[in-house]
């Protein structure tokens, strides 16, 4: 009698249209999983393929070709004797649907297309596939006849079923299906399926990651069974990283996990459970028991095959784990650095260029880049070769063995310290301080005379001379002397990064990166096409409090003294001259609001969906305490003005890791227009109603709201198209 299964999930890092790579990790995972003692393996979702092929979703290339891997898989040897689940798009009566293909022994059992599709944040899914929507139905699928010749098989069903073996029942969930209020894993544990697997590509956000563990746990609480969580990890070619944390949880607790973040491309997570545990827990919760007595069947695709061994009395199962969470500061360290790698990796260029200017945000970058070196040396010394391999392709070195952070960090990392006359000599000490303590190859340069004969040539031709505002300048010779310095640096960096590993004799180029923070984009404080627009950019969904927190955690964990003073100085762009040998000029000032009040903004803004109505509202609460509302209200339209001018430069953002459900991220994830009516009328008119009638709002000893004056006009609301 069977009654002990082991099943694995595979968490790996694959790559939209590496056929060959996603194949052989695929393979991988299979044999690890097999060598776990497994007879199941499911893995991450469009995982043939890669998840973010996008548009390439239009293409019969990508559905072509991953039916050729499959065929490879089908005809294995190593594929023998277990069930196989893998996902890749099929195209059904000309419709491509998002799919689990699961076969066994060189036969299809059947294809289960996703019956939710993800739209939200970054995703666009019904963009490419339409979701299966005939509950507990199958169709006849017509196999391409490359498969059908070797399987012997002419159709297979397609739709919503479920597996029966000999010893269980096991059903199929595809990512946004567990999070959405209707999950099918509650009908189909209603309806006796014991497994439930989900294949995923979910990505990262700070502060995240229990989203999906709470959401397995709970579906297992629920309704009992065991859930196999398989996740991609990883950069896939897009801004989002793909965030691990595969999972195998029973009746409500989690028995086994992947990592969250991690260098290692196939990560096989099994655990053995005892299928009777399920059969107990269900029965005993009464309203359950009574409820599936009357759920409807699914179509049961019936094998003569068990996932149990015959005797297995003495095989030991696995106990229930805690789940430990990354801290925010924690998920900084490592995220963008797994991105930063895959990137690197995968682009062919030999390292990293980056415009070190001592300040918090070039600065975190630096230590981002270090934390990947740091990750990669344990990596190697675990004994991945492949990382090894990369390693040595990227440094065109195939004899090299990272020791030290420090010394791949030398190797991999170009910092580059450009001064002006403007620059502070403490920012260029913290700076070099920086870059000794994490080993990047180093350099000061003076860009003085580049910025001269450029204004020059201006000056040549108009005759005119423009000055800073300390000189007399108007704002606009003033913003015009900050940016050519500014911008100076991009065309530098640029020349740099093409050109330091011919002076250092290696093969290749650098990749430039950006280190603008998700709060100076939304504000619009920065140049365009200066420092600020670069190959990729790691921190340009993080926010300038997440950044100093992990500064802070950096400065203990990687034992760096100097990133205190780094945190500690006001944060400034050193562009306008400096008044007797001191800083004249803070971000803080420069731009009439604080990083903190920004990131609220930025929060109500994005997160919270407030146009400059509402978002008055909302802070006028919110700041009572320290502001007058007509303080409020000059904050929300400074905030909105800088907004609306400065969309633009959203348009040209250096592609970033993503991480920041705030981010205004015109490319792929916050659409909006980029020519705004930047005086708002109709709206700040709204404001400047409610201005006028604002009333105190008192709140009782019982914690109800009562109005101090009866008479509460609401045409305001009204007039700005709001019912009361
Ligand atoms: N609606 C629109 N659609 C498309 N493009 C538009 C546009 N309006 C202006 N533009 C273009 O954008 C340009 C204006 O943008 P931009 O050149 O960035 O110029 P701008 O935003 O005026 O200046 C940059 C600001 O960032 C500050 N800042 C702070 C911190 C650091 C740094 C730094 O550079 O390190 C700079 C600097 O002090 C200054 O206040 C115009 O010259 C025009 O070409
Ligand atoms: N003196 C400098 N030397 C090298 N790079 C610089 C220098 N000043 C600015 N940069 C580069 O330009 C980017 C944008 O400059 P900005 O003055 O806006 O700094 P920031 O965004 O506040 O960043 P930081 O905190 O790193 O100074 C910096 O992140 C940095 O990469
Ligand atoms: N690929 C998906 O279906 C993603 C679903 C899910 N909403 C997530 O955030 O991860």
């Amino acid at each position: 009698m069977g009654r002990k299964v082991t099943l694995a999930c595979a968490t790996l890092n694959q790559w939209a249209l590496d056929f060959d790579g996603n194949r052989e990790r695929i393979l991988e995972s299979i044999l690890e999983a097999k060598d776990l003692g497994a007879t199941f393996r499911t893995g991450p979702e469009l995982e043939i393929c890669g998840y973010s092929c996008e548009d390439h979703f239009y293409e019969s290339d990508t559905f072509l070709h991953c039916w050729e891997v499959l065929l490879e898989l089908l005809t294995a040897p190593l594929c023998k004797d277990m069930i196989i689940d893998v996902g890749m798009p099929v195209m059904h009566k000309n419709v491509a649907y998002n799919c689990r293909v699961v076969f066994l022994n060189q036969k299809i059992l059947v294809i289960r297309p996703k019956m939710r599709m993800c739209d939200d944040g970054n995703y666009r899914e019904s963009r490419w596939f339409s979701a299966w929507s005939k509950v507990r139905q199958t169709e006849d699928y017509f196999l391409p006849r490359m498969i059908s010749k070797f399987t012997g098989q002419t159709t297979v069903p397609f739709g919503d079923a479920v597996i029966s073996t000999r010893d269980t029942c096991i059903g199929f969930e595809i990512c946004e299906e567990l999070w959405s209020p209707a999950s099918t894993h509650i009908s189909m544990a209603l309806d006796g399926v014991e497994i439930i697997c989900n294949s995923s590509g979910s990505y990262a956000e700070l502060r995240k990651a229990y989203v999906s563990v709470e959401l397995v746990k709970s579906a297992t609480l629920k309704a009992g069974g065991c859930y196999v969580f398989s996740n991609m990890r990883g950069c896939d070619g897009q801004r989002v990283y793909f965030g691990g944390c595969s999972c195998i949880a029973l009746n409500g607790s989690i028995l086994s996990r992947a990592k969250q973040f991690s260098l290692q491309d196939v990560e096989v997570t099994a655990a053995t459970i005892d299928l009777e545990d399920i059969r107990a827990y269900r029965n005993q919760i009464r309203s359950f028991a009574h409820l599936a007595a009357q759920s409807p069947s699914y179509p049961r695709v019936v094998i003569d095959f068990s996932l149990s061994l015959e005797q297995d009395a003495t095989l030991p199962i696995a106990s229930s784990i805690e789940w430990a969470y990354l801290r925010p500061e924690e998920e900084i360290a490592k995220g963008p650095a797994c991105w930063l790698w895959d990137y690197l990796r995968r682009s062919g260029q030999g390292g990293f260029f980056l415009p070190l200017s001592g300040g918090v945000d070039s600065s975190s970058v630096a230590i981002i880049v270090f934390s990947m070196c740091r990750m990669v040396v344990d990596t190697v010394q675990r004994g991945d070769t492949t990382v090894l391999s990369d390693v040595r392709r990227l440094l065109g070195d195939p004899e090299y063995t990272p020791r030290t952070p420090s010394d791949l960090c030398n190797r991999i990392l170009v910092t580059c310290y450009m001064g002006t006359e403007n620059s502070s000599k403490e920012t260029k000490q913290r700076a070099a301080a920086l870059a000794a303590s994490i080993g990047s190859y180093h350099m000061h340069i003076v860009i003085d005379k580049a910025i001269t004969a450029i204004i020059e040539i201006f000056s040549g031709v108009t005759g005119l001379f423009p000055k800073f505002a300390v000189n007399g300048g108007c704002p606009r010779q003033n913003v015009a002397l900050q940016n050519i310095q500014a911008r100076l640096r991009m065309v530098l960096s640029y020349l740099f990064a093409q050109l330091m590993l011919w002076a250092r004799n290696r093969p290749g180029g650098l990749l430039v990166l950006g280190s603008a923070n998700v709060d100076e984009a939304l504000r619009g404080y920065m140049t365009k096409y200066d420092c600020s627009s670069a190959d990729i950019n790691p921190i340009g969904g993080i926010s300038k409090t997440d950044l100093r927190r992990f500064l802070n955690y950096a400065k203990a964990q990687f034992n760096i003294p100097v990133i205190g003073d780094i945190v500690d100085a006001p944060p400034t762009a050193e562009l306008e001259p400096l008044q007797d040998g001191r800083l004249a000029q803070t971000d803080e000032e420069d731009m009439g609001m604080t990083y903190a009040e920004l990131s609220q903004f930025g929060k109500l803004r994005k997160i919270e969906k407030c146009g400059p109505f509402s978002m008055y509202c909302k802070l006028v609460q919110t700041w009572s305490g320290s502001c007058s509302p007509r303080e409020v209200a000059e904050k929300v339209k400074h905030f909105f003005r800088c907004y609306a001018i400065n969309r633009h430069k959203m348009t040209v953002l250096t592609p970033a890791y993503h991480a920041e459900k705030y981010s205004p991220d015109d490319n792929r994830y916050d659409h909006r227009p980029f020519l705004y009516r930047a005086n708002w009328s109709w709206q700040f008119r709204a404001i400047d109603k409610q201005l006028e009638q604002h009333v105190p709002v008192k709140r009782s000893n019982t914690g109800n709201v009562t109005h101090s004056n009866k008479k509460v006009d609401n045409s305001s609301r009204m007039r700005a198209g709001i019912t009361v």
